[in-house]
């Protein structure tokens, strides 16, 4: 039974459960469609927060892309995969949509689990080229997989990664599609050589289409009169010069020519083609064009007026009072200087860059230039703050190896959304920072328990000059705690006993300190004694605190707000290196689990991870009946 013909005052997109539904749309169609779709992004976001000028800023390109090319065939992959909203509306997730963000729901990024028309996940960024490239080689060695394309931002252009996918593409000459989306935004304005040079190349947008539209010997005439008139010297823009034919810049929002420069270069195109494509961030919708910064990533908000939904403070935020702090001790000392990766505001050193701009530096989606850079201002004497989200820093790794500890430069990593972050989801997790840099020899490794912590640890890092050293804290609030007036200097590898018991002791490391004295208070009430110390290092390691807690208690409990690998693998490690489970330990290590966890709230995520204080609780609790079968030595507990 064929559908019945729609009446012609039926939405566009209530006719679209998938692209292959567009292909018999005509362009005004497409254009109509567009519109249609902005709406529903503005609709869905002001429901569930999310990143919104990112997702406007692509409407008509996810259109025209999913109209010209046969997706899920052909291999559609974007970068970040923040701006996918209008992909996932167009390819049957328009209802789950609502659930975008949320436990159970569908993801804020490209997931290959989600949909076929998700070839490749996402969510940090520079990774597509790379991807579209393998895709593209697949087909070549006879795979099932038609053209690929992969759409990358201005900002994400800027990571190495992206120029390690360009090189390669460049050499092996298969064709490959990149869409350069070019809104002149990463999450705050763009910086560095290349933003200016895009800018420059974006300047010439009227040449593409008509470039795109003419005969062969007619077309180069329109494109040494582009390169004459955007100074592209030589002739050839950059990416012409890796070996992509290059093909722009296009309007973004022109469905016309952004349809007719697809339909050409598709059909005209054998190797690697770059197609500039000039949009803005935000696009039709007033609140974010007029501040895409501010309107990246958006709460809830009210769709008319754009006014975003507040959160309660019921404490100081984490990353504020970094930023504060820093610029405190910033007056205080000419040699601290800040390095952040395009995350200014989310890391907090924008707050410093107000103060002391020549001291703070944004060097773009380069994590990995950041940390060996950060390196080079220590060995030039200064105190450089490298502020890297967990999960970000993991692109940095190497660097932080090999150009950082193994020289033992007094680099400081701020390590900001450490453990588990919310909505963003798994790929955002600060899981892993606590294993792989407690691993390094030369590296100290702190986490704050709470904000007033924090403040101490900064001073504590910028004292501390004999090596590297990290200091992690959460995403969000702190717990209200007594703020200092200034930080102290803590005593390198001293942990702190909380709270007194005599049957078992819960050793936490970083922010969980909370939750383990929830569940003492919760055992308490069931008769039961617990100690809780805050470990503060998990290197070096208080082994003083550990042995007396181990001698003092029946059980002990490690906790911590990172994967298998972490503090609790490194107490370990010691307590059986120096002999003390040779005669039975009762000991627990609660980590997250060893998976990874979806997207929820903060406190939904925990409990999925099992680290709500009933969990400890019970942990402990079993922890303790095993102990209490074994014979312990007894010893005094060590003065505090
Ligand atoms: C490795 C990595 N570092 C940092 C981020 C944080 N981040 C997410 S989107 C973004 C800006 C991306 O800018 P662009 O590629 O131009 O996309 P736009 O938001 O302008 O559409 C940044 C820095 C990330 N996702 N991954
Ligand atoms: C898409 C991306 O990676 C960033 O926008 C990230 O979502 C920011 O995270 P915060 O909201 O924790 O700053
Ligand atoms: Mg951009």
């Amino acid at each position: 039974m064929t559908n019945p013909t729609p009446r012609p005052d039926t939405p566009l997109l209530d006719r679209v459960c998938c692209p292959a539904d567009i292909k018999a749309f005509s362009d005004d169609d497409l254009k109509r469609l567009a519109d249609e779709v902005r709406s529903e992004v503005i609709s869905v976001v002001a429901e569930t927060g999310g990143h919104l000028g990112s997702s406007l800023g692509v409407v008509e390109l996810t259109v025209a892309l999913h109209a010209v090319f046969n997706t899920p065939t052909d291999k559609l992959i974007w970068d970040v995969g923040h701006q996918c909203y209008p992909h996932k509306i167009l390819t049957g997730r328009r209802e789950a949509m609502r659930t975008l963000r949320q436990q159970n729901g569908i993801s804020g990024f490209t997931k290959r689990s989600e949909s076929d028309y998700d070839p490749f996940g996402a969510a940090h960024s520079s990774t597509s080229i790379s991807a579209a490239l393998g895709f593209a080689m697949g087909r070549e060695l006879g795979q099932p997989v038609g053209d690929t394309i992969a759409v990358i931002g201005d900002g994400s252009i800027t990571a190495g990664m992206a120029y390690e996918a360009l090189n390669h593409a460049g050499h092996l000459n298969k064709r490959v599609f990149v869409i350069l989306n070019d809104n002149d935004m990463s999450i705050a304005p763009p910086v560095g050589a290349l933003a200016r040079y895009l800018l420059n190349l974006s300047s010439s947008a009227p040449f593409a289409t008509l470039e795109a539209s003419l005969p062969g010997p007619l077309r180069d005439g329109a494109r040494r009169a582009r390169q004459l008139v955007t100074g592209t010297s030589g002739g050839a823009t950059l990416f012409e010069e890796l070996g992509f034919t290059y093909v722009g810049p296009v309007d973004g929002h022109d469905m016309p020519s952004l349809l007719q420069t697809l339909r050409a270069t598709r059909a005209r195109t054998t190797g690697p083609v770059l197609i500039h494509v000039v949009t803005k961030k935000g696009k039709g919708y007033a609140p974010a064009e007029n501040a895409p910064d501010k309107y990246h990533g958006v709460n809830k908000f009210d769709p008319v007026t754009g006014e975003q939904k507040k959160s309660v403070a019921n404490a100081p935020n984490y990353t504020k009072v970094f930023g504060q702090t820093l610029t405190d001790e910033a007056a205080r000392d000419p040699r601290i200087c800040a390095i952040t990766a395009a995350m200014p505001s989310g890391t907090g050193v924008d707050i410093m860059q107000k103060r002391f701009p020549n001291r703070v530096f944004d060097v773009g989606i380069a994590e990995q230039h950041a940390v060996t850079f950060a390196a080079g201002l220590a060995g030039a004497g200064m105190k450089p703050f490298c502020a890297i989200y967990s999960s970000f820093l993991q692109r940095g790794y190497d660097q932080i190896a090999h150009d950082v500890a193994l020289q033992n430069l007094p680099v400081r990593f701020v390590i900001d959304r450490a453990g588990l972050v919310g909505a963003d989801g798994a790929t955002h997790a600060g899981a892993f920072d606590v294993g792989f840099l407690t691993a390094l020899p030369n590296m100290t490794v702190m986490a704050a328990a709470d904000e007033a912590e924090l403040v101490h640890m900064i001073a504590t890092a910028v004292a501390y000059d004999d090596g590297p050293i990290a200091f992690r804290f959460p995403r969000g609030e702190g717990t209200g705690v007594e703020m200092p007036d200034r930080g102290r200097v803590l005593e390198l590898g001293r942990g702190r006993v909380i709270r007194e018991g005599t049957d078992v002791a819960i050793l936490s490391f970083g922010a969980h300190l909370h939750e383990s004295l929830q569940a003492a208070k919760l055992l308490e009430a069931e008769g039961v004694s617990v100690t809780v110390a805050d470990a503060r290092f998990s290197r070096p390691l208080d082994t003083d605190l550990i042995d007396q807690l181990v001698k003092n208690h029946a059980a002990l409990v490690t906790i911590e707000q990172g994967a298998m690998g972490g503090f609790g693998a490194h107490v370990m490690h010691y307590l059986a290196n120096s002999g003390q489970l040779d005669g039975g330990l009762a000991l627990r290590v609660m980590t997250l689990p060893d998976r990874f966890i979806e997207q929820a709230s903060p406190e939904q995520m925990y409990a999925d991870a099992g680290m709500r204080a009933e969990d400890i609780a019970a942990t402990v609790k079993g922890a303790l009946a095993r102990g209490r079968m074994m014979p312990r030595a007894s010893a005094k507990p060590r003065a505090v």
